[in-house]
């Protein structure tokens, strides 16, 4: 598909200087002031507008295939455009299980066909997620898909010779392992929320931050016993922060991701039992989200990543304990963190591009994305108004489901416009 040359004029870009960009064939050939296109080019009037890389997300759940009444590729590829991403990683815990070259190259291609955004599937780490035999991460990698992130997300790799042989594995071809980072032993099977004050008043099965922290601490002395990469997924309690800041001091090669539905909401949210607020790992309370982003704004935690995960009505409107875990978050996720983040003065917008754009990227090893917006870049790219306050209407967003925690927030800082090698995927809500 051929792509007609696009003229962006008068952007802010994120240290605050101004510029027009000129884009070609899919990449930026020039910056500069009274950039020149020529008479058949797009033209987009960015006066007032901030433009950023395009986003990246590291921990998408799409539900292709299997489970297409919640969420396909094409609806989720579409909710990432809206959201402002160019890039996201689709887990592994599809029907059947993104765990042969098959299909990954399967998701790959429905990400394609889809158009919006580039769909880089993760590899299981084990056969059917089952934790025993390791899955086939090297021709997973050899593939047209090539992948490097693996992941058993939604259960966590608790077997620690599994875990040790996977980092092995991967490292040969500076692949990372995703770990859902949660001890089952102390998350038991009824388990629905966090074990603190609350939970016993709420008279719900929870499970204390020590399952998170413990199998953080395991992993990082895996890691460096290995030599490996371990990348840990949704972060979501103090106790694991202090973790992953310890084996950083370490020199050992972790990094970590929150999400914005950790770095916002707080466990009460659940006094009535709405099981939209059912999620793995469960919300905490405000000391836990106090943690979380100071260790986001100071570089601890490396990312932030959605954990995006519709469910269909019947799987999710249950009693609090039967339902299922998971809420929506590519569309809001932009104004989530910006809300949280940089409108409250903890960290300035350059940090949230290397949060989430830059750092998703190096991590998945996508070198096309989370680039400087300069000539020669790939043109993919969001253009944002970081003052416009928008409520979030559940009702329109592209996700098959509607397990919007976010529905009725007034948030500021609005995706305008999404663009994918030069093309625009999507503006002002809706794809293009
Ligand atoms: N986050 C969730 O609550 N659910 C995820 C699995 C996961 O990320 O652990 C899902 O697949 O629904
Ligand atoms: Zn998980
Ligand atoms: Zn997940």
């Amino acid at each position: 598909m051929s792509t007609p040359t696009l003229l962006i004029t008068g952007a802010t870009l994120a240290d605050g200087t101004t510029t027009d960009v000129l884009v070609t064939d899919g990449t930026i050939s020039e910056l500069g002031t009274g950039l020149d296109a020529p008479k058949d080019a797009e033209r987009i009037d960015a006066g007032g507008l901030t433009l950023l890389p395009g986003l990246v997300d590291l921990h998408t759940h799409l539900r292709e295939p299997g489970r297409e009444d919640a969420e396909t590729i094409a609806t989720g590829a579409a909710a990432a455009a809206v959201g402002g991403f160019t890039a996201v990683l689709a887990m592994a815990n599809t029907n059947p299980v993104t765990d042969t070259a098959e299909a990954a190259e399967r998701v790959l291609d429905l990400g394609r066909a889809a158009g919006l955004v580039d769909v880089q599937p993760i590899g299981a780490v084990t056969k059917g997620l089952a934790g025993e035999e390791l899955a086939e991460l090297a021709l997973m990698h050899r593939s047209r898909a090539t992948v490097r992130v693996f992941s058993d997300d939604g259960r966590c790799v608790h077997d620690s010779r599994v875990m040790r042989r996977a980092l092995e594995y991967v490292r040969a071809f500076g692949g990372v392992v995703s770990q859902h980072a949660q001890d089952p032993a102390l998350a038991g099977a009824s388990a629905c929320c966090h074990e603190g004050e609350l939970s016993g008043r709420l008279g719900l099965p929870g499970w204390p931050a020590v399952a998170e922290s413990s199998v953080i601490a395991r992993d990082a002395q895996l890691a460096q016993h290995t030599g490996s990469r371990v990348h840990v997924a949704h972060v979501s309690t103090a106790e694991g922060v202090e973790v992953v800041r310890w084996a950083k001091s370490r020199g050992i090669d972790l990094t970590a991701e929150v999400t914005p539905h950790h770095l916002l909401l707080t466990q009460d949210r659940l006094a009535t039992y709405d099981p939209t607020f059912k999620v793995n790992p469960p919300l905490r309370p405000s000391e836990d989200v106090e943690a979380v982003r100071a260790a986001l704004a100071d570089g601890t935690i490396d990312a932030v990543a959605t954990d995006h995960a519709p469910h269909a009505r019947h799987d999710k409107e249950h009693a609090f304990v039967d339902a299922a875990f998971g809420m929506l978050g590519l569309e809001t996720a932009f104004a989530v963190v910006h809300d949280t983040m940089v409108r409250s003065g903890a960290m300035d917008l350059a940090t949230l591009v290397e949060r989430m754009s830059v750092a998703p990227a190096r991590i998945a090893g996508l070198t096309d994305h989370g680039r400087a917006v300069e000539a020669g870049a790939p043109a993919n790219l969001v253009l944002v108004d970081t003052e416009a306050t928008r409520t979030v209407d559940a009702t329109a967003s592209k996700s098959l489901s509607r397990n919007n925690p976010w529905d009725g927030m007034s948030l500021t800082g609005a995706v305008h416009t999404t663009i994918l090698r030069g093309r625009v995927t999507a503006r002002d809500g809706e794809t293009a």
